[in-house]
Formats: structure tokens, sequence, C-alpha cells
């Protein structure tokens, strides 16, 4: 069985995915992970992300996930479609017991030293810091790493491939997040270089 940790180190950025066409999901899936990143965020954002989700879970060597998962009804259904780990921009109790209760890799969102807290007392020390640039950027991410030295973040939200390595220098950072690899118009061959040039960096 997976664990979040696990998925976290796999790769140093992980894709956040807004996509609502499984043939196209796949062609940029492939793309992505052809450059390289092999886990893989799809959003809950669209009409027809369960599908998306189910069809990227055929590309070989892919880790699909689901992302903005807010519920647990949504979290049922990412999991029966394929998911490998749920991500959530925040965290709640119901969630995370829903979570935990499915055995579910979970990587929930929090912002600040309580959200961290309420986790923690969850039983989870694995995080997505979000919104990540907006929430005080690197520096707000040095400060809550100083009293929860078990603790490691994805910080996502504001990332981009030129300020990920500042953030991945972090020993508290294990990957982080974001949207910039995929984009409207861009071609597969953009994809899968966006996608090399992230998964060459250092943590
Ligand atoms: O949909 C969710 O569940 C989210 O948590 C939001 C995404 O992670 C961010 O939108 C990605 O941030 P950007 O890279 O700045 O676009």
């Amino acid at each position: 069985m997976d664990d979040i940790e696990t998925i976290m180190r796999t790769a140093p950025v992980i894709p956040v995915l807004v996509l609502d066409d499984p043939d196209q999901a796949v062609a940029i899936g492939t793309a992505l992970v052809k450059g390289g990143l092999n886990v893989l965020e799809v959003t809950l954002r669209t009409r027809r992300a369960l599908e998306v989700m189910t069809a990227m879970t055929g590309i070989e060597g892919a880790i699909v996930g689901a992302g903005t998962v807010l519920d647990e009804a949504q979290l049922d259904l990412a999991l029966d479609a394929g998911a490998r780990f749920i991500v959530s921009p925040g965290l709640t109790k119901r969630l995370a017991q829903a979570a935990s209760a499915r055995r579910a890799c979970f990587l929930p969102g929090i912002a600040n030293a309580s959200d961290i807290m309420r986790g923690l007392e969850l039983g989870l020390n694995r995080f997505k810091f979000f919104p990540a640039e907006a929430s005080g950027g690197l520096k707000a991410l040095k400060a809550l790493a100083g009293p929860f030295g078990d603790v490691r973040f994805c910080p996502t939200g504001g990332i981009t491939l030129q300020s990920a390595p500042e953030w991945l220098a972090e020993e508290a950072v294990l990957c982080v997040g974001g949207s910039w690899l995929v984009k409207p118009g861009m071609s597969m061959a953009d994809v899968e270089a966006g996608a090399r040039a992230a998964a060459g960096l250092r943590r």
C-alpha cells in the first residue's frame, strides 16, 4: 500500500492539474511522466474530473491522486475512481477521519500553527502548505517548521519553476505542488520539457 511520505518523495514537483477531457488528460499525463514527474494531482474542479482521473490511472508509471477533495462524499468518489492519494486544500476532522477509515493516503492543507496542531491530534504530520505564497511564503514555512520539527510539507500555491528551488532547499519540504506545468495551449513537447526541468530540481 502507498504511504503519503513515499509519494511526496517520489518527485520534487507534483503537477496540479485542472483537466476536463480524458483523452487529452492521458496525453498530458504521459508527457509529464515521460519528463520525470510521476505523481499527478487531478483536481476535482471540472465536470469530468473523476473520469479524467480514472483514465490517467492507466498511464504506466503514473501515481494519480485527487486534489480539491472537500468532503467525505468526494473522498469516496475519488477513491472509487482509483485515486492513490487524496489532497485537500484544508483540514477538517470529518474528512481526516473518513480518510483514515478508508486507509487513504491523505495530504490535507494547512496554513498556520493551529491547523498543524489539529492535524497532529488526528495523527497526521504530512501536509500541503496552502496557499503557500499568499500565506506568507518561505518566511512563514520556516517559522512554522521551528516548533514542528517532525512535520513535513508540500507547499503549493504561487510556486513557479523559478521559486521552487528555494522551497525545496528546506529540510521540512519534501516536494512542492504547482499548476505551472500544464497551461492551456501548451504542446505535449512543452509539457514534457517543463516536466523534465521540474524533475531535475534538487532537494
Ligand atoms: O485545487 C486545490 O485543491 C488547491 O489546493 C489549489 C491548487 O493546489 C492551487 O491552485 C495550485 O496553485 P498554483 O500553482 O498557484 O495554481
